[in-house]
Protein backbone atom coordinates (compact mmCIF):
# COMPACT_ATOMS: atom_id res chain seq x y z
CA UNK A 1 0.00 0.00 0.00
CA UNK A 2 1.36 3.50 -0.85
CA UNK A 3 1.82 4.51 2.68
CA UNK A 4 2.23 8.63 1.54
CA UNK A 5 -1.72 8.35 -0.01
CA UNK A 6 -3.69 10.48 2.86
CA UNK A 7 -5.53 8.66 5.58
CA UNK A 8 -9.10 9.19 3.71
CA UNK A 9 -7.92 7.62 0.61
CA UNK A 10 -6.39 4.78 2.09
CA UNK A 11 -9.21 4.07 4.19
CA UNK A 12 -11.53 4.60 0.88
CA UNK A 13 -9.20 2.43 -1.16
CA UNK A 14 -8.88 -0.27 1.61
CA UNK A 15 -12.75 -0.22 2.21
CA UNK A 16 -13.51 -1.08 -1.77
CA UNK A 17 -11.61 -4.61 -1.51
CA UNK A 18 -13.34 -4.95 1.63
CA UNK A 19 -16.62 -5.02 0.37
CA UNK A 20 -16.09 -6.83 -2.48
CA UNK A 21 -14.45 -9.81 -0.42
CA UNK A 22 -17.90 -9.20 2.03
CA UNK A 23 -20.11 -9.67 -1.16
CA UNK A 24 -18.38 -12.73 -2.70
CA UNK A 25 -19.03 -14.03 1.19
CA UNK A 26 -22.67 -13.28 0.88
CA UNK A 27 -23.65 -14.99 -2.31
CA UNK A 28 -21.12 -17.85 -1.37
CA UNK A 29 -23.67 -18.28 1.86
CA UNK A 30 -26.70 -17.68 -0.25
CA UNK A 31 -25.30 -20.32 -2.26
CA UNK A 32 -24.65 -23.21 0.20
CA UNK A 33 -28.39 -22.69 0.86
CA UNK A 34 -27.85 -22.54 4.57
CA UNK A 35 -28.54 -18.67 6.07
CA UNK A 36 -28.46 -19.47 9.92
CA UNK A 37 -31.16 -17.13 10.66
CA UNK A 38 -31.17 -15.63 14.29
CA UNK A 39 -34.15 -13.10 14.86
CA UNK A 40 -32.26 -10.23 17.35
CA UNK A 41 -35.13 -8.24 18.04
CA UNK A 42 -38.99 -7.66 16.35
CA UNK A 43 -38.76 -7.69 12.77
CA UNK A 44 -34.86 -7.76 12.80
CA UNK A 45 -33.14 -10.81 11.56
CA UNK A 46 -29.40 -12.15 11.21
CA UNK A 47 -28.11 -14.41 8.92
CA UNK A 48 -24.69 -16.23 8.76
CA UNK A 49 -23.97 -13.78 5.80
CA UNK A 50 -24.53 -10.78 8.10
CA UNK A 51 -22.11 -12.38 10.88
CA UNK A 52 -19.49 -13.42 8.49
CA UNK A 53 -19.30 -10.29 5.74
CA UNK A 54 -18.56 -8.25 9.08
CA UNK A 55 -16.08 -10.33 10.30
CA UNK A 56 -14.10 -10.25 7.10
CA UNK A 57 -14.42 -6.18 7.07
CA UNK A 58 -13.68 -5.45 10.88
CA UNK A 59 -10.52 -7.92 10.71
CA UNK A 60 -9.56 -7.02 6.85
CA UNK A 61 -9.65 -3.02 7.98
CA UNK A 62 -8.69 -3.08 11.77
CA UNK A 63 -5.29 -5.12 10.69
CA UNK A 64 -4.48 -2.14 8.48
CA UNK A 65 -5.76 0.63 10.58
CA UNK A 66 -5.16 -0.22 13.84
CA UNK A 67 -5.75 2.92 15.78
CA UNK A 68 -9.27 4.02 13.40
CA UNK A 69 -12.88 3.10 15.90
CA UNK A 70 -15.00 0.78 13.69
CA UNK A 71 -18.10 0.31 14.63
CA UNK A 72 -20.35 -2.75 13.15
CA UNK A 73 -24.14 -3.73 12.96
CA UNK A 74 -23.37 -7.19 14.11
CA UNK A 75 -21.30 -6.71 16.95
CA UNK A 76 -17.81 -8.21 17.94
CA UNK A 77 -16.95 -11.55 17.57
CA UNK A 78 -13.79 -13.80 18.78
CA UNK A 79 -14.42 -16.16 16.36
CA UNK A 80 -10.73 -16.56 13.90
CA UNK A 81 -11.50 -15.61 10.72
CA UNK A 82 -10.01 -17.80 7.99
CA UNK A 83 -7.15 -16.11 5.92
CA UNK A 84 -8.68 -15.86 2.64
CA UNK A 85 -11.18 -13.47 4.05
CA UNK A 86 -8.98 -11.08 5.41
CA UNK A 87 -7.90 -8.71 2.24
CA UNK A 88 -5.37 -6.31 2.99
CA UNK A 89 -4.59 -4.77 -0.41
CA UNK A 90 -6.30 -0.95 -1.60
CA UNK A 91 -7.92 0.35 -5.09
CA UNK A 92 -5.04 1.85 -6.60
CA UNK A 93 -7.45 4.42 -8.77
CA UNK A 94 -8.48 6.02 -5.25
CA UNK A 95 -4.90 6.10 -3.82
CA UNK A 96 -4.55 8.06 -7.01
CA UNK A 97 -7.08 10.21 -6.79
CA UNK A 98 -6.41 14.24 -5.29
CA UNK A 99 -7.34 14.86 -2.30
CA UNK A 100 -9.11 18.13 -0.95
CA UNK A 101 -6.84 20.58 1.64
CA UNK A 102 -9.31 19.98 4.45
CA UNK A 103 -8.83 16.22 4.23
CA UNK A 104 -5.04 16.44 3.76
CA UNK A 105 -4.07 15.78 7.65
CA UNK A 106 -7.41 13.60 8.63
CA UNK A 107 -5.69 11.84 11.92
CA UNK A 108 -6.34 8.16 13.01
CA UNK A 109 -7.86 9.42 16.17
CA UNK A 110 -10.58 11.66 14.03
CA UNK A 111 -12.03 8.89 12.02
CA UNK A 112 -14.88 6.63 12.72
CA UNK A 113 -15.87 3.83 10.11
CA UNK A 114 -19.62 2.62 10.83
CA UNK A 115 -20.25 -0.94 8.79
CA UNK A 116 -23.45 -2.47 8.04
CA UNK A 117 -21.90 -6.12 6.54
CA UNK A 118 -25.28 -6.61 4.58
CA UNK A 119 -27.94 -3.77 4.57
CA UNK A 120 -31.39 -5.81 3.51
CA UNK A 121 -31.23 -8.47 5.43
CA UNK A 122 -35.10 -9.15 5.36
CA UNK A 123 -34.99 -8.92 1.44
CA UNK A 124 -31.92 -11.60 1.24
CA UNK A 125 -34.01 -13.75 3.29
CA UNK A 126 -36.86 -13.66 0.82
CA UNK A 127 -34.52 -13.98 -1.79
CA UNK A 128 -35.00 -10.50 -2.83
CA UNK A 129 -30.86 -10.33 -4.12
CA UNK A 130 -30.87 -6.82 -5.63
CA UNK A 131 -32.08 -4.90 -2.95
CA UNK A 132 -28.41 -6.08 -0.73
CA UNK A 133 -25.58 -3.90 0.00
CA UNK A 134 -22.84 -3.20 1.77
CA UNK A 135 -21.81 -0.67 3.43
CA UNK A 136 -18.60 1.02 5.15
CA UNK A 137 -19.06 4.95 6.16
CA UNK A 138 -16.25 7.09 7.01
CA UNK A 139 -16.71 9.75 9.33
CA UNK A 140 -14.40 12.78 10.03
CA UNK A 141 -15.13 14.14 13.31
CA UNK A 142 -19.48 14.85 13.40
CA UNK A 143 -19.60 14.16 9.58
CA UNK A 144 -19.91 11.45 6.95
CA UNK A 145 -16.64 12.16 4.60
CA UNK A 146 -16.90 9.29 2.66
CA UNK A 147 -19.03 6.21 1.59
CA UNK A 148 -18.42 2.79 -0.26
CA UNK A 149 -21.34 0.61 -1.17
CA UNK A 150 -21.52 -2.54 -2.95
CA UNK A 151 -24.43 -4.39 -4.22
CA UNK A 152 -23.37 -8.14 -4.35
CA UNK A 153 -26.06 -9.33 -6.63
CA UNK A 154 -25.80 -6.53 -9.45
CA UNK A 155 -26.37 -7.58 -13.14
CA UNK A 156 -26.72 -11.07 -11.35
CA UNK A 157 -29.48 -12.10 -13.84
CA UNK A 158 -26.31 -11.75 -16.58
CA UNK A 159 -23.16 -11.86 -14.75
CA UNK A 160 -20.97 -14.89 -14.74
CA UNK A 161 -19.08 -15.90 -11.78
CA UNK A 162 -17.11 -13.08 -9.55
CA UNK A 163 -18.10 -10.05 -12.74
CA UNK A 164 -21.44 -9.95 -10.73
CA UNK A 165 -21.77 -6.85 -8.54
CA UNK A 166 -20.34 -3.48 -8.73
CA UNK A 167 -18.90 -0.57 -5.95
CA UNK A 168 -19.68 2.60 -5.48
CA UNK A 169 -18.01 4.93 -3.69
CA UNK A 170 -18.17 8.70 -2.67
CA UNK A 171 -15.76 11.10 -0.97
CA UNK A 172 -16.53 14.80 0.18
CA UNK A 173 -15.03 17.63 -2.02
CA UNK A 174 -13.90 14.58 -4.86
CA UNK A 175 -17.35 13.57 -6.00
CA UNK A 176 -18.07 10.00 -6.74
CA UNK A 177 -17.57 6.57 -8.79
CA UNK A 178 -18.75 3.02 -10.00
CA UNK A 179 -21.50 4.44 -11.34
CA UNK A 180 -23.41 7.27 -13.53
CA UNK A 181 -25.18 9.59 -11.37
CA UNK A 182 -28.23 10.77 -13.17
CA UNK A 183 -31.47 13.06 -12.07
CA UNK A 184 -34.58 11.56 -11.82
CA UNK A 185 -37.46 13.01 -14.32
CA UNK A 186 -39.19 16.23 -13.89
CA UNK A 187 -42.61 17.00 -13.31
CA UNK A 188 -42.89 13.95 -11.08
CA UNK A 189 -42.60 12.27 -7.73
CA UNK A 190 -41.81 9.33 -7.16
CA UNK A 191 -40.87 8.53 -3.69
CA UNK A 192 -39.17 5.01 -2.30
CA UNK A 193 -39.79 4.13 1.64
CA UNK A 194 -39.76 0.69 3.19
CA UNK A 195 -41.71 -2.59 1.71
CA UNK A 196 -40.70 -4.49 5.49
CA UNK A 197 -40.71 -2.09 8.60
CA UNK A 198 -43.93 0.12 7.43
CA UNK A 199 -46.83 1.07 10.13
CA UNK A 200 -49.08 3.99 9.95
CA UNK A 201 -46.85 6.48 10.97
CA UNK A 202 -44.07 5.59 7.69
CA UNK A 203 -47.62 5.43 5.82
CA UNK A 204 -49.20 9.09 6.67
CA UNK A 205 -45.73 10.49 5.93
CA UNK A 206 -46.17 9.36 2.47
CA UNK A 207 -49.44 9.92 1.93
CA UNK A 208 -48.85 14.14 2.85
CA UNK A 209 -46.29 14.08 0.61
CA UNK A 210 -48.67 13.31 -2.35
CA UNK A 211 -46.32 10.86 -4.35
CA UNK A 212 -46.92 10.17 -8.30
CA UNK A 213 -45.27 6.51 -7.52
CA UNK A 214 -44.10 4.98 -4.25
CA UNK A 215 -41.18 2.20 -4.57
CA UNK A 216 -41.25 -0.03 -1.97
CA UNK A 217 -38.02 -1.56 -1.35
CA UNK A 218 -35.51 -2.78 0.46
CA UNK A 219 -31.94 -1.60 2.54
CA UNK A 220 -31.45 2.05 3.22
CA UNK A 221 -28.05 1.48 0.80
CA UNK A 222 -30.29 0.62 -1.93
CA UNK A 223 -32.96 3.46 -1.25
CA UNK A 224 -29.75 6.25 -1.73
CA UNK A 225 -28.75 4.26 -4.80
CA UNK A 226 -32.13 4.66 -6.61
CA UNK A 227 -31.73 8.64 -5.44
CA UNK A 228 -28.37 8.70 -7.54
CA UNK A 229 -29.57 6.69 -10.66
CA UNK A 230 -32.50 8.93 -11.09
CA UNK A 231 -35.37 6.03 -10.51
CA UNK A 232 -36.52 8.10 -7.13
CA UNK A 233 -36.68 11.73 -6.02
CA UNK A 234 -37.14 10.98 -2.65
CA UNK A 235 -36.18 8.46 0.39
CA UNK A 236 -39.18 8.86 3.07
CA UNK A 237 -38.85 7.04 6.33
CA UNK A 238 -40.60 7.81 9.35
CA UNK A 239 -39.71 5.72 11.95
CA UNK A 240 -36.55 5.19 14.22
CA UNK A 241 -35.57 2.01 12.77
CA UNK A 242 -32.17 2.78 10.92
CA UNK A 243 -29.37 3.30 12.76
CA UNK A 244 -26.06 5.64 11.76
CA UNK A 245 -24.52 2.42 9.63
CA UNK A 246 -26.82 2.49 7.75
CA UNK A 247 -26.96 6.13 6.80
CA UNK A 248 -23.50 7.22 6.75
CA UNK A 249 -21.89 5.70 3.62
CA UNK A 250 -25.15 6.26 1.83
CA UNK A 251 -25.30 9.59 2.64
CA UNK A 252 -21.54 10.61 2.26
CA UNK A 253 -21.83 9.05 -1.61
CA UNK A 254 -24.96 11.26 -1.96
CA UNK A 255 -23.56 14.39 -0.56
CA UNK A 256 -20.58 13.95 -3.17
CA UNK A 257 -22.91 14.08 -6.20
CA UNK A 258 -25.45 17.01 -4.79
CA UNK A 259 -27.76 15.45 -2.54
CA UNK A 260 -28.95 15.53 0.80
CA UNK A 261 -29.54 13.13 3.88
CA UNK A 262 -31.21 14.20 7.17
CA UNK A 263 -33.55 13.31 9.42
CA UNK A 264 -37.56 14.36 9.12
CA UNK A 265 -36.47 17.68 11.69
CA UNK A 266 -34.25 18.71 8.62
CA UNK A 267 -30.90 18.18 10.83
CA UNK A 268 -28.17 15.85 9.53
CA UNK A 269 -27.09 12.99 11.63
CA UNK A 270 -23.71 13.17 13.82
CA UNK A 271 -21.47 10.24 13.26
CA UNK A 272 -18.96 10.71 15.98
CA UNK A 273 -17.97 7.52 18.28
CA UNK A 274 -20.07 8.82 21.14
CA UNK A 275 -23.42 9.19 19.72
CA UNK A 276 -26.23 7.18 19.94
CA UNK A 277 -26.76 4.44 17.11
CA UNK A 278 -30.32 4.84 16.39
CA UNK A 279 -31.69 7.34 13.75
CA UNK A 280 -34.22 8.70 15.94
CA UNK A 281 -35.25 11.48 13.57
CA UNK A 282 -36.30 9.27 10.58
CA UNK A 283 -34.78 9.67 7.28
CA UNK A 284 -35.59 12.33 4.55
CA UNK A 285 -32.89 11.85 1.61
CA UNK A 286 -33.20 13.75 -2.05
CA UNK A 287 -31.68 13.58 -5.39
CA UNK A 288 -29.71 16.40 -6.92
CA UNK A 289 -31.83 18.85 -7.70
CA UNK A 290 -34.76 18.18 -5.38
CA UNK A 291 -36.06 21.38 -2.66
CA UNK A 292 -35.24 18.97 0.29
CA UNK A 293 -36.88 21.94 1.93
CA UNK A 294 -40.42 21.20 0.54
CA UNK A 295 -40.55 17.68 1.70
CA UNK A 296 -40.13 19.21 5.25
CA UNK A 297 -42.35 21.62 5.04
CA UNK A 298 -44.74 19.15 3.75
CA UNK A 299 -44.42 16.30 6.46
CA UNK A 300 -47.40 16.75 8.97
CA UNK A 301 -45.99 17.87 12.48
CA UNK A 302 -48.25 15.07 13.80
CA UNK A 303 -45.62 12.54 11.80
CA UNK A 304 -42.40 14.65 12.71
CA UNK A 305 -43.85 14.77 16.89
CA UNK A 306 -43.63 11.03 17.00
CA UNK A 307 -39.53 10.98 16.32
CA UNK A 308 -36.90 13.00 18.18
N1 LIG B 1 -37.23 -1.76 12.73
C1 LIG B 1 -36.02 -2.06 12.30
N2 LIG B 1 -35.23 -2.92 12.97
C2 LIG B 1 -33.98 -3.23 12.54
N3 LIG B 1 -33.43 -2.72 11.43
C3 LIG B 1 -34.16 -1.84 10.73
C4 LIG B 1 -35.49 -1.47 11.11
N4 LIG B 1 -35.95 -0.61 10.20
C5 LIG B 1 -34.97 -0.44 9.30
N5 LIG B 1 -33.89 -1.17 9.62
C6 LIG B 1 -32.59 -1.21 8.90
O1 LIG B 1 -32.61 -0.17 7.94
C7 LIG B 1 -32.61 -0.73 6.63
C8 LIG B 1 -33.56 0.08 5.77
O2 LIG B 1 -34.87 -0.19 6.18
P1 LIG B 1 -35.94 -0.77 5.15
O3 LIG B 1 -35.28 -1.85 4.37
O4 LIG B 1 -37.07 -1.22 5.99
O5 LIG B 1 -36.27 0.42 4.31
C9 LIG B 1 -33.03 -2.17 6.81
O6 LIG B 1 -32.60 -2.94 5.74
C10 LIG B 1 -32.41 -2.50 8.13
O7 LIG B 1 -31.01 -2.69 7.95
P2 LIG B 1 -30.36 -4.19 7.94
O8 LIG B 1 -31.00 -4.94 6.83
O9 LIG B 1 -28.92 -3.88 7.72
O10 LIG B 1 -30.64 -4.77 9.29
MG1 LIG C 1 -29.88 -5.74 10.60
MG1 LIG D 1 -28.84 -1.85 7.35
MG1 LIG E 1 -27.24 -4.95 8.15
Amino acid sequence: MAQSAPLILRLVASSITAVNRAGKIIRDIMSQGDLGIVEKGKNDLQTEADRSAQRCIVTSLSRQFPSVAIIGEEGSSNCEVPSDWVVTDSDPEILQLSCPEELLNVQDSEVVIWVDPLDGTSEYTQGLLDHVTVLIGIAVGDRAIAGVMHQPYYNYETAIGDAMGRTLWGISGIGAGGFEPCLPPEGKRIVTTTRSHSNAVVQAALDALQPDEVLRVGGAGHKVMLLMEGKAHAYVFASAGCKRWDTCAPEAILVSVGGHLTDLHGNRYCYNKNTPYQNAGGVLATAKGEDHGWYLKNLPDAVCQTLI
